[in-house]
């Protein structure tokens, strides 16, 4: 529409800034996330690949392709499918071949896919590695140790350590260890003990088995659990944990008792030899029998173990099942205290440091308690390497919208016959009516976990809008679940305040250990033009040089090829990663770099999630992190092993502000807020359960909002005060349909549903085309049903077809009263999430500075003097007031500024902008109506990044009133 200044434009212009009050000027709903928050990033400048997450549901499916959406919009699916091994640590940087004669040591029953040998398999015979792009493995590496054979280990704590704070005899937690050797001649002349120097201060302790796992092949060997195998997804043997033999887990069905042989482990094994105990590495039948008996030896300790816990959950009893179960020789600080509190039926709120074992947490009370535990994961992936984790003695089982409906199927069997223990879920699937009504009916929960449970609060740094419908009365009542433990790394007060309050957690059942290892040596640097030099002169440098695994985060996808690209052409095994890659590449990458075969991983907040690599030894940003919690997650990939180490942030001013402009990329206004209401609430709500839809593009275009920020309003309507809708599964809603057996008039007059489609569609060269929710509403069922009939119909070679138009479906329950108010509501607090996040990037930033200058203060120790101030800041965030003012790099103004937006809205007359748009168009962010690779063609694109964002705006809104007035003055 051209602005032409007449008297409607005006009004337009108008109506338009009358709202806009500077208080809502930062209107912004992230929503998303860093990843989020990375995947728009690109939009900064044209031609970079954005790290962007994938459609969840198909733009357009080919004919009869696919039905179900893959998808849920809330399940990031960027990350890897998680398949990757997790890998004992290596003991040292570039060790040895191992030593043949330490038979296998589980620290963790294991549970793989491929079974429990798959994961000394996996080094064995690792996956082939893309050596078309992968630089080789320097012939100086020795090849990679076989899992578990450098064990035993050594423990080593610091003496002037006293335990921690209400800490019992049977807790012991991380303590900083040293690294690597940093002295090359020293790790030249020692082919293992030169990983851990002597440090004089740091005397060793030797215990069996350990806690923390280092390297000594001094040390005794651990008391070895059975090594126990697993099969399927990862649990093939299943345990009575009901302390009856042969009985299963309580379930309503009955009768599904007899399947239950059926995960008896049958599969390839690996041969003990007889003489030495060792692992030959050729694959070779076991006699079934043995094994079984083994096997069956091994349930009847665990199920005595977990009697004698249900009996009486001591800590004598509990550490005892932990040691038989996992192999561990004692908890970690906090898992006692929240296991039993779990086990008393007390909801907990677990906040642990990332890679302190929360997941045990859950796991050894889903061992104890009658009915199933659930556990509601963000990510896909996450949630497959979970499954992959359990203990072999739980059955896990996985649901998520990105199934195959054969194999959720598959999953609800078991779930029905009580197979499953342990069920990971993603919320939209937990939230589904028919999944909800399955457990109202059939199955007992005795736990949900909400992992990552700060995505429940809009004010974390990973808000998820699906996690804003767990709420507590919906899980007590729906599920009728007695417990709730919710777990975290990264929370501050205020997150924490609001997980809580949701999922109706009193305060005194909190259990929270310092959100910060103390394993990391944490340093800054200031960079710039030359960043990618800087980096390589890092990792050429001492500690950094010895390290054999590292992390290096970037912010947008093109720089995890460049910086790769740079690395491997200077030696250095490194490859990138970020969601842009096929999921089979992303796997294939992680399992390399979990088994060593690639030194360094250049990856997008994409990479890391649920990555239990006990050996990386370092975490190297090179852009700053969006929160000092996505800091805190990414370099919690770091020293799992609780060894010492190194993290380097490289401070750059450019990506600082780039990052900045990108968390104004969802803001909204409230005048869009408003049109979006009326358009939600624009059908006829006098048809009872009219399943109304909104079609994304066209509507995220209409309304220059994300996606994310329409769900999140939608989510908004449906779990506020007042419950205004109800949401219904996105699907595909434009379906054209082809008859080819019979006509479609016969196919009609027995099915209500074809009967409805002729009645509902325009035929367009013969194809019938027509609305999927139009037809589900005047049938009265659901519009995944008539997708299900339409499938039905296809597999008896009936029709073909194809549906395209992703939407939003839901009913509505109620429509506002007053659509203003709700919409000035709603803008207020997107944009409170909005200056949120740009706080936590500010915050971020000042922690930064902080080290670099507490650095230049003083030439002694200053690595040393960094972390102590990265440390304090940390906490002191995670703490205390986040609320505090930081100060902000943007300026106010500019002197020039008013006179190129005058220019600007001269020289694009015929676009309709608002102040936002302007202001985003300034600081070369793109939107769904003025997307980069239009606009980041015009001379302004991003030249005002350094400007505050709401000063632009204030600046837009009055030359835009100028420009009306002017075209009206000439007009008339
Ligand atoms: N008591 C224990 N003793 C020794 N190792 C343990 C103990 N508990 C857990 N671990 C190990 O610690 C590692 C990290 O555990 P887990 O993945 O549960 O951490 P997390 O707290 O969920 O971390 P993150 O938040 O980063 O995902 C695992 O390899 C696990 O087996």
């Amino acid at each position: 529409m051209n602005f032409r200044g007449n008297s409607e434009d005006h009004k337009f212009v108008e109506k338009f800034l009358g709202i806009l009050s500077s208080k809502y000027f930062d209107g912004f709903s992230d929503g998303q996330s860093s990843e989020v928050l990375t995947k728009y990033s690109s939009e900064i400048s044209s031609g970079i690949s954005e790290e962007r997450s994938p459609r969840k549901i198909p733009r357009k499916t080919s004919l009869g392709r696919r039905l179900i959406p893959r998808k849920c919009s809330s399940e990031i699916p960027e990350d890897s499918d998680g398949s990757h091994i997790s890998a004992t640590p290596p003991r040292d940087p570039f060790p040895s071949p191992p030593p043949k004669q330490v038979p296998p040591v589980s620290r963790k029953a294991p549970s793989s896919s491929s079974s429990s040998r798959s994961k000394p398999k996996a080094h064995t015979h690792p996956q082939a590695p893309d050596h078309s792009e992968e630089a080789p493995v320097p012939s100086s590496y020795p090849p990679p140790p076989s899992l578990f054979t450098d064990l035993p280990f050594r423990i080593c704590e610091p003496s002037n350590r006293s335990q921690p704070a209400g800490s019992s005899s049977s807790v012991s937690s991380f303590y900083r260890l040293p690294r690597a050797n940093t002295s090359e001649s020293e790790s030249q002349s020692s082919s293992v003990n030169h990983v851990l120097p002597e440090l004089p201060h740091v005397p060793v302790v030797r215990r069996k088995p350990p806690n923390l796992i280092t390297d000594s092949i001094t040390s005794q060997p651990v008391k070895a659990p059975v090594v126990f195998r697993s099969g399927g997804e990862g649990n093939f043997v299943k345990l009575n944990l009901n302390g009856k033999r042969g009985k299963k887990f309580p379930s309503k069905y009955k009768s599904a008792s007899k399947s239950r042989s059926k995960f008896a482990y049958r599969g390839k094994r690996y041969k003990k030899s007889e003489a030495n105990g060792e692992e030959e590495e050729g694959e070779t039948w076991l006699d079934e029998e043995s094994d079984l008996q083994r096997d069956n030896g091994f349930i009847s300790s665990v199920e005595e173990a977990v009697l004698a816990v249900k009996a009486e959950a001591s800590d004598e009893n509990l550490t005892k099942l932990l040691s038989l179960v996992y192999g561990y020789e004692s908890f970690r600080d906090g898992q006692l205290q929240a296991i039993k509190m779990v086990l008393s039926g007390s909801s907990t709120m677990l906040v642990l440091p990332t890679g302190a074992g929360k997941s045990l947490c859950y796991q050894i009370p889903a061992m104890i308690l009658p009915g199933i535990t659930l556990v509601v994961s963000p990510l896909v992936s996450l949630m497959i390497d979970q499954l992959k984790h359990l203990p072999s003695v739980i059955k896990g089982g996985l649901l998520s919208s990105s199934q195959r409906p054969e194999e959720a199927t598959e999953t609800l069997r078991k779930l029905k016959e009580g197979i499953i223990k342990v069920l990971f879920v993603s919320p939209e699937r937990l939230l589904n009516v028919e999944f909800l009504s399955m457990f109202r009916m059939s199955l007992s929960v005795s736990l949900v976990v909400v992992d990552e449970a700060h995505c429940v609060s809009e004010w974390s740094h990973n808000f998820r809008p699906s996690y804003m419908r767990l709420k507590a009365s919906m899980l007590y009542s729906a599920l009728t679940a007695d417990c709730i433990l919710a777990m975290t790394a990264t929370a501050t007060t205020m997150t924490l305040q609001a997980v809580m309050s949701a999922l109706e957690i009193p305060s005194t059942n909190l259990i929270q250990k310092s959100q910060l290892r103390e394993n990391f040596e944490l340093s800054v640097s200031l960079s710039g033009a030359n960043r990618l030099k800087d980096l390589l002169i890092l990792m050429e440098s001492q500690p950094y040089k010895k390290i054999r695994s590292i992390i290096v985060y970037c912010k947008f996808q093109y720089e995890t090829d460049m910086i790769s690209k740079y690395l491997r052409d200077n030696n250095i095994t490194a490859k990138g990663y970020h969601s842009g890659l096929p999921a089979k590449d992303r796997v294939r990458i992680q399992e390399s770099f979990c088994s060593n075969k690639i030194r360094v991983v250049v990856a997008t907040v994409a990479f890391g999630m649920g990555l239990d690599k006990g050996d990386v030894g370092a975490v190297i940003h090179f852009s700053v992190p969006g929160s000092l919690e996505e800091y805190v997650q990414e370099i919690g990939r770091a020293g799992r092993d609780g060894r010492l180490s190194y993290c380097h942030l490289f401070y750059d001013e450019d990506t600082y502000l780039k990052l900045r402009s990108l968390s104004h990329s969802d803001g909204v206004d409230e005048y869009a807020v408003g049109k979006f209401l009326t358009h939600v609430f624009s059908s006829d709500t006098k048809q009872h359960e009219k399943i109304c839809s909104i079609v994304i593009e066209s509507a995220s275009h209409k309304f220059d909002m994300k996606e994310e920020v329409m769900q999140t309003i939608l989510t908004h309507l449906e779990l506020g005060e007042v419950q205004y809708l109800r949401m219904l599964p996105q699907v595909n809603v434009c379906c054209t349909l082809n008859f080819h057996k019979s006509s479609p008039n016969i196919l009609a007059a027995r099915n209500i549903i074809v009967a409805a489609i002729l009645k509902k569609s325009h035929v367009k060269q013969g194809l019938y085309v027509f609305d999927i929710p139009t037809v589900a509403s005047s049938t009265g069922v659901a519009a995944t049903d008539v997708l299900a009939e339409i499938q039905t119909l296809k597999m008896k070679g009936e029709v073909t077809y194809e549906t395209k138009d992703p939407a939003f479906c839901y009913t509505i329950l109620e429509s506002p009263k007053d659509t203003s108010s709700l919409s000035s509501h709603l803008t207020k607090w997107l944009a409170e999430v909005e200056s949120c996040k740009v706080r936590k990037l500010d915050i971020m930033s000042s922690a930064a500075m902080a080290a670099i200058n507490v650095s230049n203060t003083s030439e002694t120790s200053s690595g040393a003097k960094q972390t102590l101030s990265l440390q304090s800041r940390i906490l002191d965030y995670f703490n205390g007031d986040e609320n505090c003012d930081v100060p902000s790099k943007t300026t106010q103004n500019c002197s020039f500024l008013r006179a190129d937006i005058k220019v600007f809205l001269q020289s694009n007359r015929q676009a309709k902008f608002t102040p936002r748009a302007i202001a985003r168009i300034m600081h070369g962010v793109g939107s769904p109506a003025f997307p980069n690779s239009i606009w980041s063609k015009t001379h302004f694109w991003g030249r005002y990044m350094s400007v505050d964002f709401r000063a632009i705006m204030e600046a837009a809104q009055t030359e835009l009133m100028n420009f009306v007035d002017r075209n009206a003055a000439l007009a008339s």
